[in-house]
Order: structure tokens, then sequence, then C-alpha cells
């Protein structure tokens, strides 16, 4: 494996960088794993290469750690690589591994590209090391260019997009692909984006959407992340 981050470390051929610089940033969280710890395990296709990367180590008896998934998604992938699956009631989390969809330079994300960040933001934000994993093209100067996933009891459609117009947002219902209708997550709810193009700041709106009656969660993840592991063109690249 060593060797496989070595010649990642060097790659220099641009039409495969995004999928290699995912690979490798997963497989460099994964070396920061200690025998015997409970994982969070984040959900994407980045996060995918963590997984991926950590079942193989369970297999070669390198190390035994239990995973807590943040989706079904990952709870499958956990259980195709006989890693073995636990829950916040019973253990603690020493790491938690996550992608992101936009990370600013203080580490602030927009998470929720895949739908899942209520269980995300739960795990990830439980964990005593929270580690981000993603290529560099998700780095920016300011939140914002990446709409907010949120997660709204349907119910509350009417009045949570009323909210988030007054708050300068423009709100849209996620639509499902390859079923009709909107995406339903894990939690059975509603995933609605809201764009707001320029997020000045993450910090307070984290908390201004918490606080719309009917809003689950928002991706916005401020002020938790420890260190982001980013894959660039020239290697591995550490923010903390
Ligand atoms: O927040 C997430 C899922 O809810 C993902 O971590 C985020 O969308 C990044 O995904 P990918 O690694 O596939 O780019």
């Amino acid at each position: 494996m060593k060797a496989f981050i070595k010649e990642l470390l060097f790659l220099t051929d641009l039409g495969r960088i995004i999928m290699n610089l995912k690979k490798m940033v997963g497989i460099a969280a994964a070396e920061e794993v200690k025998d015997g710890q409970i994982l969070g395990l984040g959900t994407g296709s980045t996060t995918n290469y963590f997984i991926e990367a950590i079942g193989l180590k369970v297999k070669e008896e390198e190390i035994k750690v239990m995973g807590i998934p943040t989706s079904y998604d990952s709870f499958l992938l956990a259980k195709q690589w006989n890693i073995p699956v636990t829950s916040l009631d019973e253990h603690d989390i020493d790491i938690a591994v996550d992608g992101a969809d936009e990370i600013d330079p203080d580490l602030n994300l927009i998470k929720g590209g895949g739908g899942a960040h209520t269980l995300e933001k739960i795990i990830d934000y439980a964990a005593a090391k929270f580690i981000v994993i993603a290529d560099d093209s998700k780095c920016v100067d300011t939140l914002g260019k990446f709409p907010v996933p949120l997660e709204i009891i349907p119910e509350s459609r009417k009045t949570v997009f009323s909210a988030i117009t007054d708050m300068g947002g423009i709100p849209a219902i996620r639509k499902a692909e390859r079923k009709v209708g909107p995406v339903i997550s894990d939690n059975g709810n509603f995933i609605i984006d809201a764009e707001f193009k320029k997020i000045d700041n993450p910090i307070q709106l984290e908390k201004d959407l918490n606080s719309i009656a009917g809003v689950v969660e928002n991706g916005i993840f401020s002020q938790m992340t420890d260190k982001a592991i980013i894959g660039t063109s020239n290697g591995i690249k550490i923010l903390k």
C-alpha cells in the first residue's frame, strides 16, 4: 500500500487526477488509523476510498477497528469490506473521516451533496477527531457556490422555503433520479438545496438555518474540522 501512495504522490497525468486524488486522500486518511479505534465512516465517492483502504487493512489483519456509518451507503460498503459496524450508543468515535463539497480556508465546509449530512453531522461532530478528505477542486475562498443542502420535514416545505427566501437564499427541492419526485433522505425526509452564492458568515448561517421550524439539519459544518487532507496534482496538502 505504501508503494501505491508513493506512486500516486507523483502522479502527473491530469486525465486521471480527480479520481486518483480521491483515492490518494482516502488511503492517506486510512494511514492515520490505529489498531482498536472506532471510526466514523463518512459518505461519498472520496470516503468510499477510505472505507475500502480500511477494509483492506482489516482483511490483511493489520488493524482491528469498528465503524459507525453515516448513511445506508457507507453501511453497505462497510459490510462489503467486513468492517464491523457499531453505533454511537455503544461506542465513542476516535476519528471520523468524511468528504466535502466545499472547504474554506478556515475549514468550514458545505456537505450534503449525497443528502447524508444529518447523520454525517451527528457522527463527525461527535468524533474526538474529524478529518475531511477531498481533492483540491473542493477548496474555495468563500463558501456558497455549492448550494447548501438541507434536510426538511416534508410538511414544512412552504414555510421553510419562505424563511430561506427571507434570508436571501434561493431554495429548490432536490429531484430524484430514477424515481419520480423529490429525493427522500435515509431518514424519510425531503432534501432541498438553497443557493446563497456567497456565504460571508458560515457560523451564523449554520445556526440561522437550523432555527427554521421544519429544518432537521443543514449542510454547513462550521468550526468542527480538525484537519483536511487535500489531494493536489503535486501530492497531499494538509490544512489544520
Ligand atoms: O457530504 C457528502 C454526502 O452527503 C459528501 O461527503 C460530499 O458530497 C462529497 O462527496 P464526494 O466525495 O463524492 O465528492
